[in-house]
């Protein structure tokens, strides 16, 4: 799942969604966790999660996902817990959908400021769909 600024009307896929932390309005967030996975108490950690199983893998497609990890992570790079996202976007509610891609719903939410908690950040957020045709 990824969390996005919120773009308030236009076309959400012109150069503005991609402006970031420099934008004042950003909010990101890398998490792997799906409300079906959480729920279920999936034990596996977020390290777990940034492992690659490498086995059937070619020698290409292993140099393309070669990451940086995710202890290294930019400081601006801002990251939310499952039940942040959920509770910031009311439980991903269909209310709030915003758009769909190829990999998922995209939902409007709310979140408290990083730096000053009575600030109210509107994100969008992306809820990867494990059964969806990319994902
Ligand atoms: N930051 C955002 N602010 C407002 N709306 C957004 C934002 N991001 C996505 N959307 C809405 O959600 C829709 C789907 O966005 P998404 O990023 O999932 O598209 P995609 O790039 O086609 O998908 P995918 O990357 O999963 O293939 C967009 O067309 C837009 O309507």
């Amino acid at each position: 799942m990824r969390c996005l600024p919120f773009l308030h009307g236009g076309d959400a896929k012109d150069d503005d969604r991609r402006t970031g932390p420099s934008a004042g309005m950003s909010a990101s967030v890398r998490s792997f966790s799906t409300e079906e996975s959480t729920e279920r108490g999936d034990p596996r950690s977020g390290s777990d999660l940034n492992s690659i199983n490498v086995s059937d893998m070619s020698a290409e497609s292993i140099r393309r996902t070669q990451y940086p990890s995710f202890t290294d992570r930019p400081a601006n790079l801002r990251v939310f817990t499952f039940p942040e996202l959920k509770a910031a976007t009311r439980n991903f509610s269909r209310s709030l959908m915003v758009g769909e891609g190829g990999f998922g719903c995209v939902y409007r939410g709310v979140i408290k400021g990083s730096d000053d908690p009575t600030e109210r950040v509107e994100i969008a957020v992306k809820q990867l769909n494990r059964k969806g045709v990319q994902a």
